[in-house]
């Protein structure tokens, strides 16, 4: 286990009772520190791979190892590493924030600390609601108080299923405020998200599962920049009916009933910027006699790449 990983997956594999296979040989290595998403759609894995990850599923094969430590033979030690931030609160409807927080501490058998519970209600700007029961809180504090029950024990790695499922736009982002506040104070960040947006606003690392099967794990940015196409978009000044035949060679289609032409091109080349393909473009549409007004580029989303990606894959 390299140095700077604080949690590994080895050749993990489950198969649910009914015969469902919902993972496949899993392989994965969990740098402390990061921000990792677990992408993927409904039915993908996800919750089974946290599940088992965090030791309340049992895999059918293979290991897990958190900091060192196998979370079988050595249950307690690697539990008390983890926190799990479930997608909902169950009960306790009737308890304060304080007593809440303090009890999941105990539940793993720390001892009392008032001034750590302390710290972790004001961080997650829950602490002026220490005294107010949780049925009487908002959406977004109760989802603060999942997040203040999985710190309460001190863990170094924190799993999110679904942060922000069913959340309105100002929540996700005050959301992530507090899971980016968290990373900055050391704790190691895995979620599950089927916002891609999310993934694209906060991973450093994304992993796409999809049929229980760990498809790809790459650097958000190396996966942007591998994976993405970019697009050169010209307004034209006189539209088209069809492209030019001194054109063909180039990888070009005409939109907006020909009033502009779209060259694409793969983010791969030149780093990014296929600049010896552009400049000849732009002297084939010269030579054409085609001219335009206005030029820009964009280049593909993390949605647009995953879905390629899923549908590759499928
Ligand atoms: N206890 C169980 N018994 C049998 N099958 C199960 C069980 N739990 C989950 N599954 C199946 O395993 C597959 C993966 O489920 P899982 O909840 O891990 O997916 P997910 O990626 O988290 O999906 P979602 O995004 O919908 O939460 C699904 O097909 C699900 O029906």
């Amino acid at each position: 286990m390299s140095e700077d990983s604080v949690i590994r997956v080895e050749g993990l594999s489950k198969t649910y009772d009914s015969g469902f296979q919902a993972l496949r040989d899993v392989n994965l290595e969990i740098r402390r520190g990061e921000i990792f998403a677990l992408l993927g759609p409904n039915g993908a894995g996800k919750t089974t791979l946290i599940s088992v990850i965090c030791g309340l599923v049992n895999a059918s094969a293979g290991r897990v190892l958190v900091a060192g430590h196998d979370n079988v033979h050595d249950y307690r030690r690697a539990r008390e590493l983890i926190g799990l931030v479930p997608q909902e609160l169950t009960s306790e409807a009737f308890s304060t924030v304080w007593d809440t927080v303090s009890f999941s501490r105990g539940l793993f058998g720390r001892p009392r600390d008032p001034a750590h519970i302390e710290r972790v209600l004001k961080s997650l700007s829950l602490w002026d609601k220490r005294r107010n029961r949780l049925i009487t809180l908002s959406g977004g504090m109760k989802r603060r108080v999942l997040i203040a029950k999985a710190l309460a024990h001190e863990p170094q790695v924190l799993f999110l299923d679904e942060p922000t499922a069913g959340v309105d736009v100002e929540l996700r982002r005050d959301m992530w405020e507090v899971v980016r506040g968290l990373r900055e104070r050391g704790v190691t960040i895995i979620l599950t998200t089927h916002y891609i947006e999310e993934a694209e606003e906060m991973a450093d690392r994304i992993g796409v599962i999809r049929a229980g099967e760990l498809v790809l794990v790459e650097g958000k940015r190396e996966l942007m920049r591998q994976l993405g196409r970019k697009e050169l978009t010209l307004q034209l000044r006189e539209p088209l009916d069809r492209l030019p035949s001194g054109l063909n060679g180039h990888r070009l289609s005409l939109a907006e009933d020909g009033h502009a032409l779209i060259y694409t091109y793969d983010g791969r080349r030149d780093g990014g910027d296929d600049q010896a393909g552009i400049a000849e473009l732009l002297a084939d549409l010269d030579a054409a006699g085609i001219r335009f007004k206005d030029l820009h580029t964009r280049q593909s989303s993390l949605e647009e790449i995953f879905v390629r990606l899923v549908r590759e894959e499928a």
